[in-house]
């Protein structure tokens, strides 16, 4: 039996719409999708737009795009959505699989995914955790999602909220980053515009190389930094007193118990 042939994607804004996108731009067939969004402008050509909950729809699974906030709100308003012979896939960080499990108990199983933005460009690391998914549907769930980049399977759920911090608030992280390292090119003397240009332009190479090379990020860095050259004297900088470690260790803490303080809140308005 087929999985997966129909996804109803309830909520398409910012992570939903990019998925969407990723999605189309690999050749999947518009009349795969649905959506339900009361506001949304206009859904992708071919795609079929809702606006309440559809009595008719034969969706064999819905993809959950809303915030996790809303789950105590909108969780009762789709039961008839999410019965038997339907799996419940959820971008809803913080909220774990017991939760999903307890907001929609008539589906057939439930699965946490977790992608990035450049899933619109089939870029995006997704990471994924499930309840209930027979093996062949739990295969075709990896492909589904390894569509828009590279699909993975969590084994330890406990770890979902760190990897979320990881891999789905990331690109936040490294956009920040290359704004600082532009705004500090620009105040130490360049034009605005040439070092927002140097900023991406070396990001983006800087990345590719890596994510081709054979050897670690942190052996690449021992090779930028020529002996008694410019660049140790920079990489000092980060790495004294572990400065820069010491910095992301903090951003992912704080932004992981974000993910529990989620959950917990979702809880508590059940
Ligand atoms: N942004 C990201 O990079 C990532 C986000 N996520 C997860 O994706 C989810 C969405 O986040 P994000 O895309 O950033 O947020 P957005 O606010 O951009 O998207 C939420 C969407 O849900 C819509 N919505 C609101 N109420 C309803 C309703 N009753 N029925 C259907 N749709 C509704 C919103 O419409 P309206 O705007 O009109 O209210 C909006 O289009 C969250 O659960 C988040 O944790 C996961 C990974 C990465
Ligand atoms: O900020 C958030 O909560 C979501 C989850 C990961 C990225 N964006």
């Amino acid at each position: 039996m087929a999985h997966f042939e129909k996804l109803l994607l309830i909520g398409c804004g910012n992570m939903g719409g990019a998925m969407l996108a990723g999605w189309l731009a690999a050749g999947e067939d518009p009349a795969r999708f649905e959506v339900l969004d009361p506001a949304l402008g206009a859904a992708p050509e071919g795609v079929k737009l809702h606006r309440e909950p559809p009595a008719d729809s034969d969706h064999d699974c819905v993809l959950l795009g809303f915030k996790p906030q809303q789950l105590g709100e909108l969780g009762p308003r789709f039961q008839d959505l999410t019965g038997p012979g339907v799996t419940v896939f959820s971008l809803l960080a913080g909220i774990d699989l017991a939760m999903l499990r307890a907001a929609f108990p008539g589906a057939d199983a439930h699965v946490r995914v977790m992608p990035n933005l450049a899933a619109r460009i089939g870029k995006s690391p997704i990471i994924m955790a499930q309840s209930g998914l027979e093996p062949a549907a739990s295969d075709a769930a990896l492909a589904l999602y390894d569509k828009l980049g590279t699909a993975l399977w969590l084994d330890d759920e406990s770890k979902f909220n760190l990897a979320t911090a990881l891999a789905g608030s990331g690109p936040g992280f490294v956009y920040r980053f290359i704004d600082a390292l532009a705004a500090a090119g620009h105040q130490l003397g360049l034009d605005q515009g040439l070092a927002d240009d140097l900023a991406m332009a070396m990001v983006e190479g800087a990345s590719a190389l890596a994510a081709a090379a054979d050897i670690s990020p942190g052996e690449l860095a021992d090779r930028v930094a020529s002996p008694g050259g410019m660049t140790r004297e920079g990489l000092n900088v980060l790495d004294a007193d572990n400065a820069l470690i010491n910095l992301l260790n903090e951003t992912l803490q704080a932004t992981a118990a974000k993910g529990d303080e989620l959950a917990a809140n979702a809880t508590a308005s059940r």
